[in-house]
């Protein structure tokens, strides 16, 4: 990619390099672990709350699958050798924010889009945002967003500006040829809100799935360079191009067909992916685990949440956008000691093209699949409103059952920074996960939605300590707590069943 940028806009690369600095990006620390891992559920260890591990492989896969495996990562790891998206070194970012006159309503306050914008940059280490501007445009869908008078005036703040070594265009996605112009003009690399995020979600994505998710979505950005680098290319008197950096000449077809046997791969890769997730998920049906997605905004404190409730101290929320980005469970139980899965995923953004969450499907597939979900919600956000209506759009595109829609347990968090804060209706929780509060009354509104999701039931038996029962109720239901009464013989056992198991119980057993 960063070849072909390079070949389409000859001299271009030299004179940012030189502006930009050229430190390495670290890998970040904390390893994920991720859901098809912990969903080998036989693995858990109830003395460590984490499931599993995190190379995919459950209890019952033999030795050979170990060979396959190998080649299937051999061939992944093929396909995600590729050049950095942007610059590969710390950047002084300009913040470009487009505010549009007349535009919808709904939009929240440019001051806190800037401020998200800038959020943005810094998730990247080394990277700070130096200047910032809010420039008004009617025209923001013409090639060049602003209109002549404007443009002259930003072009003639960022030449002014030598420290400023790439310009953060704050708009969902730009077109090449904008891209192109606007850089000539401006004399440095100009990125938009579509680029920057996969960036960032190359850099925090740490399993085979969530990279290979992450390749995927580059492939519209790479076929639209092609195609204005193939534009390029019919001018008279330019050079020829490259691709990905294999220092091979290639006429613009043959890279379109690479690119299209890149995209293949990916897909087939992630399709195997795929078919391991879901004998995973059968198996945890199987152990009849209830699942609870935990879905928000990026930064809205979804991960410490989890670890609240988890009381996993391994897991590390960090203050920065995308933090997570592999999809990531955690064992943890209820008032009824009824065991739960939490599953953490990857944080919501407004305005993010449709085909860049449509690439992490296969990821937020454990959403749609799940017994119940988490809205988190950070209350202290000024924008808090229209972060829930992004999460909400961004969930009615992943076609949710309309009973798991409905029954969404929305969680206002952060209420430590808002004093006196009163949630709005008896629905909603209101919660403090960084300090722990309001978290037992979470666990009990959870507990009856997963109850209720599920069709089950909290009992509590007597049984006879000869008979089979004890065994029946361990195979078929989940056993929470047997209290023996040795001297009636008996014992009273707390489980959690369905209609169904306890129908069944009732006619093998019927005393
Ligand atoms: N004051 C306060 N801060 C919180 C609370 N919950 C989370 N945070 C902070 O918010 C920041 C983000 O928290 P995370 O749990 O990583 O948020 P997330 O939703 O998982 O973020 P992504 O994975 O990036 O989407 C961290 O700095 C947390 O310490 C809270 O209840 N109160
Ligand atoms: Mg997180």
């Amino acid at each position: 990619m960063w070849a072909l940028l390079a070949a389409v806009r000859p001299g271009l690369r030299l004179f940012r390099v030189g502006r930009g600095l050229q430190t390495p990006h670290p890998v970040p620390p904390w390893p994920p672990c991720s859901v098809r891992a912990l969903v080998a559920a036989g693995r858990w260890d109830p003395g460590n709350r984490r499931l599993g591990g995190v190379d995919g492989r459950g209890c019952g896969e033999r030795p050979e699958d170990d060979q396959e495996e190998e080649e299937e990562e051999k061939d992944e790891a093929e396909l995600l050798s590729h050049q950095p998206l942007l610059l590969a070194g710390a950047q002084r970012v300009c913040v470009l924010h487009p505010d549009v006159k007349g535009g919808t309503s709904h939009r929240s306050s440019a001051e806190w889009q800037v401020a998200e914008a800038a959020a943005l940059v810094h998730t990247l280490h080394g990277w700070s945002v130096v200047h910032t501007m809010v420039v008004a445009t009617r025209t923001p869908g013409r090639k060049l967003i602003f209109g002549k008078g404007n443009l002259a005036q930003v072009t003639e703040t960022i030449r002014a500006h030598p420290e400023i070594t790439s310009v953060f265009l704050n708009v969902e996605q730009m077109s090449s040829a904008t891209k192109m112009e606007l850089e000539a003009a401006w004399g440095v690399e100009v990125f938009d809100r579509f680029t920057l995020v996969l960036h960032i979600f190359r850099h925090n994505a740490q399993t085979r799935e969530a990279r290979l998710q992450v390749a995927l979505a580059e492939i519209p950005l790479l076929r639209s360079s092609l195609k204005s680098s193939s534009a390029c290319q019919d001018q008279p008197g330019r050079g020829s191009r490259y691709i990905m950096g294999s220092g091979e000449l290639q006429p613009t077809d043959l890279q379109q067909r690479v690119l299209k046997e890149r995209e293949a791969k990916i897909k087939r890769a992630l399709e195997r992916l795929c078919r391991k997730r879901g004998l995973l998920r059968r198996e945890r049906a199987r152990r009849e685990l209830p699942v609870v997605s935990v879905v928000g905004y990026t930064n809205c404190g979804k991960t410490t949440l989890i670890k609240a409730l988890t009381g996993d101290a391994a897991i590390e929320p960090r203050d920065q956008l995308f933090a997570t980005l592999d999809v990531t469970a955690h064992m943890g139980t209820l008032p009824s000691r009824m065991a739960i899965l939490y599953v953490d995923t990857i944080g919501f953004l407004s305005q993010l093209p449709h085909g860049l969450i449509q690439s992490f499907s296969a990821t937020l597939e454990d959403v749609v699949h799940s017994d119940v979900i988490i809205h988190v919600r950070d209350v202290s956000h000024p924008d808090s409103e229209l972060q829930k209506a992004s999460v909400l759009s961004t969930l009615c595109g992943l076609h949710l059952p309309s009973t798991l829609l409905d029954s969404m347990v929305e969680v206002h968090n952060k209420v430590d920074l808002v004093p006196g804060y009163s949630p709005p209706g008896s629905r909603v929780l209101a919660v403090s996960a960084l300090l722990g509060c309001g978290l037992d009354q979470l666990k009990a509104a959870l507990e009856a939605a997963v109850l209720k999701a599920t069709g089950r039931q909290v009992m509590t038996l007597r049984i006879r300590l000869a008979g089979p029962q004890l065994s029946w109720l361990y195979k078929e239901a989940a056993v929470q707590q047997v209290d023996v009464v040795p001297e009636a013989g008996e014992a009273h056992v707390t489980v959690i069943m369905s209609q169904a198991a306890y129908g069944k119980f009732r006619k093998l057993f019927p005393d």
